[in-house]
């Protein structure tokens, strides 16, 4: 029997202003949604207890939309999984002094291993690291660079302490396709620490599959597109991962 909910973590995505969603990450494939604030409140109306906010412009390279995020960061009563771009001291010190649960590290992890080591040993929980595969081949810079083996990474960071992972699935993320499942359970497997699943939830059979690995370390899930479609509201999502 499960003992800890599955939680949710309804995705705002900040391209150029607007939240967005995007198709397997690419650059240019933007399907958008408006006023990230106004997103953002909607899901905390709904009842989530995260946001996961990332700063796609930052990611890519392309500008910033800090300013915005940190306005939306900070008038959130929820918890704030910040992520994009987040990749040297100043960026760091933004991010968590916006008030957020916790940062994401993508791109550092694999291009300034020796910093994310210190700012894992230095920060603790407030540090996750996003491993974005394609396969097991991490991608960074906006998913457009390879950036070595998942499980040789996860070995490292592991022994430096990293506290939790947020796993995309590149290939599924934005498509609608369901989660990958055997990727979650193969980091599970591979890790002792609490993995956020990332990428294609589809439906409410989706996270009903995805808390039944809650016991394997699945932690929550990231869900965006879904959301956004109209696949199901939040409710109905909270409703459906309830123990
Ligand atoms: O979320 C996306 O769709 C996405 C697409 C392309 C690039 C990044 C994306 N998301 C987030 O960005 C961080 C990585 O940012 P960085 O490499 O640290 O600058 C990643 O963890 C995702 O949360």
């Amino acid at each position: 029997m499960r003992t800890h909910r599955l939680e949710l973590l309804p995705a705002v995505d900040v391209r150029d202003g607007q939240a967005v969603r995007l198709v397997h990450g690419e650059s240019g494939s933007e399907t958008s949604y408006g006023d990230p604030m106004e997103a953002a409140l909607a899901w905390q109306r709904a009842g989530a207890e995260w946001l996961h906010l990332v700063d796609l412009d930052a990611a890519f390279g392309t500008g910033d939309n800090r300013a915005q995020i940190a306005e939306v960061a900070r008038a959130m009563d929820l918890k704030v999984e910040l992520s994009g771009g987040i990749r040297d001291d100043a960026s760091l010190a933004a991010a968590l002094a916006t008030g957020c649960a916790r940062v994401n590290l993508g791109t550092a992890a694999l291009e300034s291993p020796e910093w994310v080591a210190k700012v894992i040993a230095e920060h603790g929980e407030l540090i996750a690291v996003g491993l974005d595969v394609r396969g097991t081949t991490l991608r960074g810079r906006g998913w457009t660079r390879d950036g070595g083996d998942l499980y040789e990474t996860l070995t490292r960071l592991d022994s430096e302490g990293c506290a939790r992972y947020v796993v995309t699935d590149i290939a599924k993320d934005g498509t609608l396709q369901g989660p990958n499942l055997e990727l979650l359970r193969n980091v599970c497997a591979a890790t002792d620490r609490p993995v956020v699943a990332s990428g294609g939830v589809s439906s409410l059979d989706d996270l009903r599959a995805l808390a039944t690995l809650v016991p394997e370390g699945v932690e929550g899930a990231i869900v965006g597109k879904a959301l956004y479609a109209k696949a199901f509201t939040l409710e109905e999502a909270l409703e459906a991962v309830a123990v």
